[in-house]
């Protein structure tokens, strides 16, 4: 049985219906049950429509299948965490190589900026497509925090939103990501997998898979166990930000995404499309929250230097790709 949630997200958007503050109390419950657990949820009745992610998949395939040097005239620039990133040049965990391609879309290009290199002559809509998707995506990760903070009982409801009010600016590290997993070689050699075990480096994701199958989630246990493909959910998981902001009481599960045993599905390409949502810069993350019954509203401790969200995912950053 999978042991990942599922959640309605159904009636958590309209005020004005009846029943709406009793449901998202209930749902915020129901998220926090699964996310301080888990650490990964389901979601099904959001708002995102099955046709805007084949959109978006229909003009990143444009891309992922251009020739290789066309590709790497966009080649992942680490400033501004914008473009193509090729086989193996992103390893999240250092012991494997990731036998995926992706194409980042940072802060700038989120927010738009026509003066970096968009690959507009292998797309022509890619550039209006992600960025009416990161809209959505942003839309879809405020309501979350809301509704979690809700289910968490903050003092101030809104509180992680505010924490969150420059995302797609260059104060913010939120990124759309597109991933492409080609099929798989015979030969590949065994230090290679498709995306090796890591976590997530901020507050959380928005992860939206294929039919595919092969991601895997780790369970109390510590046994992986796949997260099998649901038709019209979006998979929401925490990362590492937000596991340290509230204490360990939100986890930041470890992931990753196997290459099948089935040669049919050794030949299949794989894609998936994740938004990560990261706190503002100067977020500090290692600062309790403050509850409505007053629990843990303790300060940092003197000795304890602040981190901020800047600080924190900067390293993460830094140790995982090859520059
Ligand atoms: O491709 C997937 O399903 C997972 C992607 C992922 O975990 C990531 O990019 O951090
Ligand atoms: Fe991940």
């Amino acid at each position: 049985m999978n042991h990942i949630p599922i959640v309605d997200f159904k009636d958590c958007y309209d005020e004005t219906l009846v029943g709406y503050r009793s449901n998202i109390e209930a749902t915020g419950k129901l998220l926090l049950d699964a996310l301080s657990t888990v650490g990964f949820v389901y979601l099904k009745n959001t708002p995102i429509k099955s046709d805007e992610i084949a959109a978006v998949n229909k003009v990143t395939e444009e891309i992922f299948h251009a020739s290789s040097s066309e590709k790497n005239k966009f080649e992942w620039d680490a400033k501004r965490n914008f473009g193509y990133v090729s086989l193996t040049r992103e390893n999240v965990d250092p012991k494997k190589t990731d036998y995926k391609e992706a194409f980042n879309l940072g802060a700038e290009a989120l927010d738009g900026d026509m003066s970096l290199s968009w690959p507009h002559h292998l797309s022509s809509d890619f550039y209006k497509v992600m960025i009416d998707f990161s809209q959505t995506c942003k839309q879809l990760s405020h309501q979350v925090l809301r509704v979690l903070a809700i289910g968490m009982g903050l003092k101030d409801e809104d509180f992680f939103i505010k924490c969150h009010s420059k995302m797609h600016t260059g104060q913010n590290y939120t990124t759309l990501r597109s991933l492409y997993y080609p099929p798989v070689p015979k030969d590949l050699p065994v230090n290679q997998t498709r995306l090796g075990v890591h976590s997530d480096y901020g507050s959380l994701t928005l992860l939206f898979q294929d039919d595919v199958g092969g991601l895997q989630v780790e369970n109390t246990q510590n046994e992986f166990v796949d997260a099998v493909p649901i038709e019209g959910t979006v998979v929401v998981n925490i990362g590492d930000a937000l596991e340290s902001w509230t204490l360990g009481k939100l986890k930041s599960t470890k992931h990753k995404v196997i290459i099948p045993d089935d040669p049919s599905v050794r030949e299949t390409v794989r894609r998936s499309l994740v938004y990560f949502v990261h706190p503002d810069h100067d977020t500090v993350i290692n600062k309790p929250l403050v509850y409505a019954n007053g629990d843990n509203a303790i300060e940092i401790k003197k000795t304890q230097k602040p981190i901020t969200a800047f600080e924190h995912t900067r390293r993460k950053l830094d140790a995982s790709y090859t520059y």
